[in-house]
Parts: C-alpha cells; sequence; structure tokens
C-alpha cells in the first residue's frame, strides 16, 4: 500500500524553484531517508505532505487523500522550525497534543518512550537541545501515528539520544507505521533506511537502497553524494543567474 506520493511536483518561490518535478513514492512499513544538499527541498516536501504549503502543480497524496484536514491525525511529524510555547511544562504541553488525536498514546508512556520522564515537570524553555528534539519526538507519537515525517530529527542528539530515538522509531514501524526522515548524516540514513531517496536542485536524482547506491560498499558513501548531487547544485546555480 502507498502511504505517501508526490507526483512531478513543482513548488515555486520568487526567483526559486523549490522543487522542479520531484516524484517519490513511499509504501506502508519502509524506512526512507531524504538526502540532498542545503535548499535540496527537503523542507519543501514535508510541508507539502503536510498540507502547510500547497504545490505549485503537481499530485501531493497522503494516504491517497489530499494532504492536510483530517489526514493530518494519521501523522506524527518533528520540523526543524517547530516553534513551542516555552513557559508549558513537558507534560502539559505533550497532554494538550494528544488531545487533539482520535487515539493518543498514554502521557506517561510517551514520557518513558522518550526518555523525559525525569524532565516531565520542567518548562519547556528549560530543556536542551537535544532533550527539546527528544520532546518534538514525544510529540510526534503520542498520536499513534501511521506515518512519521521527520526533518533532520537526530541532529542535536548525542550518541546513546540517537540510539534510543531510532529504538523508538523502529519499534512504531514494527507497530504498522511508515517513516520519511530527512538528514545531512550519510552513515546514519545508510544505517536507518531501507531506501535512500537523494534530492537535489528540487528533483531526485537516485532512488535505491543504501547498498545499491555505494556498489555494495565499494564506494565512498560521501563520495557517491556528492557526485550526485554537485552536478545539479551547479545547473541551479546556473538558473538563478539568468
Ligand atoms: N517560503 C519560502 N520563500 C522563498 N523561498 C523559499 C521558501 N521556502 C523555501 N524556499 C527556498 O526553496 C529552496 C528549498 O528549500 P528547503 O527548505 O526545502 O531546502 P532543504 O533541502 O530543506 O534545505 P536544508 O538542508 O538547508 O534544510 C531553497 O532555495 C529555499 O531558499
Amino acid at each position: 500500500m502507498t502511504v505517501l506520493e508526490l507526483r512531478d511536483v513543482r513548488k515555486t518561490y520568487p526567483g526559486v524553484d523549490a522543487l522542479a518535478g520531484l516524484d517519490v513514492s513511499v509504501a506502508r512499513g519502509e524506512i526512507v531517508a531524504l538526502l540532498g544538499p542545503n535548499g535540496a527541498g527537503k523542507t519543501t516536501t514535508f510541508e507539502l505532505l503536510l498540507g502547510l504549503i500547497r504545490p505549485t502543480s503537481g499530485d501531493v497524496r497522503v494516504f491517497g487523500q489530499e494532504p492536510g484536514g483530517r489526514v493530518r491525525t494519521r501523522i506524527g511529524a518533528m520540523l526543524q522550525a517547530a516553534g513551542l510555547p516555552d513557559q508549558l511544562q513537558v507534560r502539559e504541553l505533550v497532554r494538550l497534543i494528544g488531545r487533539g488525536y482520535p487515539t493518543a498514546v498514554r502521557v506517561d508512556e510517551v514520557l518513558a518512550r522518550t526518555s523525559l520522564t525525569k524532565r516531565a515537570t520542567r518548562t519547556v524553555k528549560s530543556l536542551s537541545g537535544g532533550e527539546r528534539q527528544r520532546l518534538l519526538l514525544a510529540l510526534a507519537l503520542v498520536g499513534t501515528p501511521e506515518l512519521l515525517l521527520l526533518d533532520e530529527p537526530t541532529a542535536a542528539m548525542d550518541v546513546a539520544s540517537r540510539r534510543t530515538f531510532w529504538e523508538q522509531a523502529r519499534a512504531s514501524v514494527a507497530d504498522g507505521a511508515t517513516i520519511l526522515f530527512a538528514t545531512h548524516d550519510l552513515t546514519e540514513a545508510a544505517a536507518v533506511a531501507d531506501r535512500v531517496v537523494v534530492v537535489a536542485g528540487g528533483r531526485v536524482v537516485a532512488d535505491t537502497t543504501p547498498d545499491a547506491l555505494t556498489h555494495h560498499g565499494d564506494d565512498d558513501l560521501e563520495e557517491v553524494f556528492l557526485a550526485l548531487t554537485n552536478e545539479s547544485s551547479t545547473a541551479a546555480d546556473e538558473g538563478d543567474d539568468r
């Protein structure tokens, strides 16, 4: 079953083609990494899937429906620029967000799963960068999501937190969820994802397994990534100058 699909999607801002004909499809139970240099269009893709913005042209479907509206309650999301109410306590915020979903997990369970039990009565403002990321994961998980959209979810996390993070994310997949995540950490992508989609200049330049991308480990992942994305970023930069 296809969980999400973008077909020939363009998103144009004045002077910028954020997406220039993007084709991505993710099936149920997959963990897919979205890789790409700064400005490649990763965050724009998440915003479209959440219905926060609309495509200039092309088709975006989530669970076969237009993004936004009721389908939003089937998605848990971690976005880079997520603003949080700083004065609320961690537990209060998780409870509040859980109320917006038809099938919320118990607050204490979510806090335990994200190692935030000891921070439950702290204000959001007082959290460290990594703790804040864990809180964002707790908010993404509280609605028992069928789809997790995670934009650079482990940025700012230490090694132990990253490990716990992916254990929790995988547990959600074992329960039937699907994950699309963006990262700049190629090693993490290769270790975690079933499939990597490399985006550059608003288009997909590779869509394959981590193993196939490196020809079964024969090639250096970083070199492959740079070779794939350099050509397209150069083309996009030239386009900007016209
Ligand atoms: N609201 C906006 N107005 C104008 N340009 C935008 C807007 N949002 C995104 N862009 C532009 O669209 C392009 C794609 O941006 P996007 O944030 O999707 O990239 P990204 O792959 O997430 O990058 P990063 O790795 O830096 O987070 C960039 O050139 C960006 O400047």
